[in-house]
């Protein structure tokens, strides 16, 4: 299918920064097809163009036919409806994961497929459409998670309390969902493409995507409001939400206060650092961008002007005679703010009798599949009122359409409105009000627009209203029927320019242009990437000589205040217990604490794993008793030095302490007033360092609230490094290639684990020089992982944010915790079944039962 080629005015993908690799290339990402699926009677597959979000497919479609970017989309089919079955497909039964009695027609074979894929294609013109299947009975699951409990919280709703058991089968399903899309993106990416993912349905992508593929760049946009931090953090899954979205190299606000909540939930909610428009989390910096949408005014205009319209135009007048007629149009919601909507109304005919019978409010709404019908029997006992106190026999105050009107009379009423009213107590981007300014154009009516909806941000020069201050609302209607003829043109001038020079196409580009113009000045692309766990997983599944060299404070337990207090929880204990049990497992501790807590805490329980104590000063292989020190020899005058130092800042920093070990010294200032104890601290390195550093061989570390000082000789990447290529790590006899580990998880969070990293990397880049042989998920199963926080700059390969992840990590390679607990990620069959699980397979089984019997 060919392009317009009508390119002009488009962002070509010639601009792309030269830096940058470019496939010129867009996947646009999107909740649903621009189409609806039916099986009809007779058993043929029909397709035919899905009403609403107009503005986000005509984005699409324009960039496909008019730029010169070869445009992809990415998106599910939306509830297949089979005309045969229909209630049954929408019913909200309890689909039981075995499907045994699923045999409805909605078992798609390939030729389904192509099939329906092909009229896709037609129906929008376009080759590049890759439809996501996801063909369970329940086929509305999908949306659950999304619906009703995104949605709600974004729209500063909370739900009512409840045992939280529901919403974790919808949040299973929500990482089913976004993990779908994940799939199929693999399957099409190129390096250079741009990945551009829309909306609340997709909040997890940005993160799966970012984690298996390399030199892409992502974007996402936000259509929906995101709410203050205080909303945000009631959700319980938060955490994994912000860092899901936190993979795009830019995400996409409708206005800057939406862009800044969010900016506010990652340093809030997940301590991430911030500016005012970007977040860095482990050297990777999302860029944070406020681009309201915008409508495709050119076919608009045409669609709105056409001579049928005038027809439409002249009835509604006639009906009307020479009565001001205000529209409104909404989705029968709560966030829509219908009820004040009528409530203000009420309240301007009591205040102003002068307008009664010279008024009308003509409202359109339209009823979604997930109304309250509480909210529609107040809205009609509303309007029941209000016609009950001020019909007369040829005047009726209210006409309410509850129900989709076409195109045509749509335009119509946009375009005879005396006044469009629009109390929306929350919304995003309110395309009636951008339509309503391109049809009023000749007419000039005045908009009155709620300050809470996105569309603010725009419409900066209409009439702004409180919704929930219906005097305010009632007065506004009052003083905009009553503007001059040139006012109302001043404004309608303003209103307009400020639509014209939005239109969805500015939108496309500027969400386009922002990202290059970011990325250019982006090093690289990619940063540290959160652990991909299934990689890992499946890793630790097919290796049988594996490593675990994890670190103690702030890996395996949280720091804490005092040092003594940092002991193992149950659940490590548990977690230490699974992994020695293997008897493919090595299990080393590397850690800056010394023997006797080491010894006292893991040592007298799991004799099994090896330690390493005071930053590689000592060593105790597994199930020996005796430690070995790899500083017999060294020079110790210098102990006393430090620890005179160390008593002088104690005195003087009220709440430091010493912790004296065999070798190393550590000063600690966590319990000291934080500004004073890192004060205290730079100078006592200072004077450390001038003391020490031409005379004794030592390191002088600053760590967590703390200064440590001991022999350089050793140090945590050199016990690495021992353990891994060596059979003994003193004598260091070297294995032989069978011998080496096929699998090391390395983690750590202070400064001293980078050693362990650095040393795990070099051992990579000798593999790799000596050409050895990969295993079959492309790698040395060499694994060196960062734990929190967010703004160190760290050269382990990815990360985890706290010691609760590495538990939860770690839980998921003993089968101890689910993948969904860890914000994805899974591979599905085409029903988002968990791929070879029990269900997936009956699933098949049944769906060739019902094939054959056909
Ligand atoms: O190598 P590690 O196992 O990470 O040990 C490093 C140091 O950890 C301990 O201090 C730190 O953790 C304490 C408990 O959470 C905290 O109170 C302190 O502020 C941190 O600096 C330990 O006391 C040191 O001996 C270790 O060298």
């Amino acid at each position: 299918m060919t392009k317009n080629n009508d390119s002009y005015g488009w962002v070509s993908p010639n601009d792309f920064p030269s830096n940058l690799k470019t496939s010129k290339r867009i996947i646009n990402c999107m909740t649903q097809l621009p189409n609806e699926i039916v099986k009809t009677e007779s058993g043929d597959w029909k397709v035919s163009t899905l009403r609403g979000s107009s503005a986000l497919y005509a984005s699409n479609k324009a960039l496909h036919d008019e730029s010169e970017w070869e445009t992809h989309l990415v998106a599910w089919t939306g509830e297949i409806v089979s005309n045969f079955n229909k209630t049954k497909l929408f019913n909200d039964s309890k689909d039981d994961e075995f499907d045994k009695f699923d045999k409805d027609p909605l078992y798609l074979t390939e030729n389904d497929k192509e099939e329906i894929t092909s009229k896709i294609q037609e129906s929008n013109k376009n080759d590049n459409i890759h439809p996501i299947w996801l063909l369970r009975k329940d086929q509305h699951r999908w949306r659950k998670y999304a619906e009703n409990v995104l949605w709600p919280a974004f729209h500063y709703m909370i739900n009512e309390p409840n045992d939280g058991k529901e919403e974790t089968s919808w949040w299973y399903d929500y990482v089913k969902f976004n993990e779908a899309y994940a799939a199929k993106i693999k399957q099409i990416a190129k390096p250079g493409d741009i990945i551009w993912i829309h909306d609340y349905y997709l909040l997890l992508l940005p993160q799966l995507l970012r984690m298996e593929l390399k030199d892409v760049y992502i974007c996402h946009f936000l259509h929906i409001p995101f709410p203050s931090s205080e909303y945000f953090r009631c959700l319980p899954k938060r955490k994994i939400l912000l860092d899901g979205m936190l993979g795009a190299n830019q995400l996409g606000f409708q206005s800057y206060s939406f862009a800044r909540h969010f900016i506010s939930c990652c340093s809030r909610v997940n301590g991430y650092e911030t500016t005012p428009t970007e977040v860095t989390v482990h050297s990777f910096t999302s860029k944070v961008v406020a681009l309201p949408l915008g409508i495709d005014i050119k076919s608009l205009e045409k669609d709105a002007f056409k001579p049928e319209i005038e027809d439409k135009i002249k009835i509604l007048k006639e009906l009307n005679k020479d009565r001001k007629i205000i529209i409104g149009r909404d989705r029968l919601d709560s966030v829509r703010g219908v009820v004040q909507k009528l409530q203000a109304f009420e309240l301007f005919l009591d205040i102003y009798p002068e307008w009664r019978e010279k008024v009308v409010l003509i409202q359109v709404s339209f009823t979604p599949y997930y109304h309250s019908s509480k909210l529609e029997k107040k809205v009609n006992e509303l309007i029941s009122n209000i016609n009950r106190k001020y019909s007369t026999i040829n005047y009726q105050p209210v006409s309410h359409y509850n129900m989709r009107i076409n195109k045509e009379e749509y335009f119509a009423l946009l375009r005879v409105a005396d006044l469009c009213l629009i109390t929306s107590i929350r919304d995003g981007m309110n395309t009636t009000a951008l339509e309503y300014i391109v049809c009023q154009k000749l007419k000039c009516s005045p908009l009155v627009l709620s300050e809470f909806s996105g569309t603010t941000s725009v419409l900066q020069d209409s009439i702004q209203v409180n919704p929930w201050d219906s005097v305010g609302v009632a007065n506004a209607i009052n003083e905009s029927l009553l503007l001059s003829n040139e006012k109302k043109s001043f404004i309608e001038n303003k209103l307009y320019k400020a639509v014209n020079k939005n239109s969805n196409k500015d939108w496309t580009c500027k969400v386009i242009s922002n990202l290059m113009n970011f990325m250019a000045t982006q090093t690289s692309s990619q940063g540290t990437p959160y652990l991909n766990k299934p990689l890992l997983l499946k890793s630790y599944e097919t290796s049988s000589r594996r490593m675990f060299l994890f670190d103690y404070d702030g890996t395996l337990t949280p720091i804490v205040r005092d040092p003594n207090a940092a002991i193992p929880s149950i659940r490590l204990y548990d977690i230490l217990e699974g992994l020695t049990k293997d008897p493919n497992n090595e299990v080393w501790i590397i850690s800056g604490r010394d023997q006797a807590f080491l010894e006292k805490w893991i040592g007298s329980k799991y004799p099994e794993i090896g330690l390493s104590a005071e930053h590689g000063c000592f060593m105790k292989k597994a199930k020996k008793q005796e430690w070995i020190n790899l500083t017999e020899s060294l020079d110790m005058s210098w102990q006393t030095i430090v620890e005179e130092i160390f008593s002088k800042y104690n005195e003087k920093t009220p709440g430091t302490f010493t912790e004296k070990k065999k070798v190393a010294l550590t000063w600690h200032y966590r319990k000291a007033d934080p500004i004073l104890g890192s004060y205290q601290a730079e100078k006592c390195k200072a004077e450390l360092i001038e003391k020490l550093n031409d005379k004794y061989d030592v390191e002088v570390m600053s760590g967590k609230a703390n200064l440590e000082v001991r022999p350089k000789f050793v140090n945590k990447g050199e016990i690495v490094k021992r353990l891994v290529k060596c059979n003994d790590p003193i004598t260091q006899e070297s294995k032989n290639m069978n011998e080496l580990p096929d699998f090391v998880v390395c983690l750590g969070d202070d400064t001293t684990d980078e050693d362990m990293f650095r040393a795990l990397n070099k051992i990579e880049d000798e593999w790799i020089e000596e050409k050895r042989e990969i295993n079959k998920h492309g790698s040395y199963g060499l694994y060196p992982i960062t734990v929190g926080p967010a703004n160190k700059v760290t050269v382990a390969k990815a990360y985890l944010n706290d010691p609760n992840q590495v538990l939860d990590t770690l839980g998921l390679l003993l089968g101890k915790v689910s993948l969904f607990e860890t914000g994805g990620t899974v591979e599905l069959d085409d029903r988002g079944h968990l791929k070879n699980s029990a269900s997936s397979l009956l699933s098949k089984q049944n769906r060739e039962d019902y094939l054959k019997s056909k």
